[in-house]
């Protein structure tokens, strides 16, 4: 008899500001893996006790991943044995998804868990745009016949608030979640309300110019599914037509991508 499969998922996703982390369900039936818990650290902080999966109930795997390898390799090199016992999920020729670009070994991981994601969610044959907003933004597609189709790669709204400050003498310096706290006035009338409206709609305006572009760059039925994921997700996602926010959405396509490199 073979062993039967994990009843419950510690995905852990290593970004490269913070390090988010989830406790999953997945049961027959199930689109995606069901989060049940979350949390995040941020980059070069440990993982707290309670969410390494302690106490260990029932049949717990933890598996990480995500765009920063070191940190991915810091935080395989601290897992604590007692725990969980923790798969690192960075061989992609494993991963359920065909990859369409010039060098498919240099496409982030983050961004292809994703896309696995998102194949769970679209209609047989439809395109699907990928919004990850985070500390850099990702607007990628997974065309008609499910393969990762490639995208665009910008700066994320904490980046360009830190570049602004770093690279003028006097512009002071913002926090992200402070901009993004509510949709500001368009016409700033000081400095910081010009500057957080620059940033906001800036963001907003260059998700949905790419997202628009590259829907028309192949026309068709169904029309396309737009997922939105990431840090600031939660920022874009109101103002784009028919989006869909998925705050989870990589940690779920990193559960799969276990599974399926494990017989799942
Ligand atoms: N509460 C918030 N409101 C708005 N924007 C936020 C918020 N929190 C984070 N951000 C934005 O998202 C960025 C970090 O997002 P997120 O945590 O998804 O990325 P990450 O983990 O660093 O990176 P990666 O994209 O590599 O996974 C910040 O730099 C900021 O631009
Ligand atoms: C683009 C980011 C930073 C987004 O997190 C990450 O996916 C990455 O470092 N990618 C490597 C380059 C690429 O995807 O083509
Ligand atoms: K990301």
């Amino acid at each position: 008899m073979t062993n039967p499969l994990p009843s419950e998922y510690l995905a852990i996703d290593a970004g490269n500001t913070r390090i988010k982390f989830g406790r999953f369900t997945f049961a027959a039936g199930d689109v995606l893996p069901v989060c049940v818990a979350s949390g995040h650290v941020m980059c070069g902080q440990p993982l707290p006790a309670a969410a390494l999966g302690s106490p260990v109930t029932g049949r717990l795997q933890a598996v990480l991943s995500g765009s920063n390898p070191p940190e991915i390799e810091r935080l395989a090199r601290e897992w604590p044995d007692d725990l969980a016992h923790l798969a690192v999920v960075t061989d992609r020729t494993t991963f359920p998804i065909a990859v369409d670009v010039e060098s498919p070994s240099r496409v982030g991981l983050d961004r292809l868990l994703n896309a696995i994601a998102a194949l769970r969610l679209r209609q047989p044959g439809q395109p699907v745009v990928i919004v990850d907003s985070g500390t850099a933004v990702t607007v990628d597609y997974v065309n008609r016949s499910g393969a990762f189709a490639g995208g665009a790669i910008l700066p994320g709204i904490g980046m360009g608030a830190r570049a602004l400050h770093r690279y003028t003498a006097m512009l002071p310096l913002l926090a992200a979640p402070g901009i993004a706290a509510a949709p500001p006035e368009v016409l700033g009338r000081n400095t910081v309300a010009a500057m957080s409206s620059g940033l906001y709609w800036g963001h907003v305006g260059a998700v949905r110019e790419l997202a628009n572009r590259i829907a028309e760059s192949d026309p068709g039925d169904p029309p396309r599914l737009m997922l939105v994921t990431g840090g600031a997700g939660a920022v874009v996602s109101p103002h784009l037509e028919r989006s869909q926010e998925w705050p989870f959405l990589p940690l779920q396509g990193l559960v799969l991508a276990y599974l399926a490199g494990n017989g799942g």
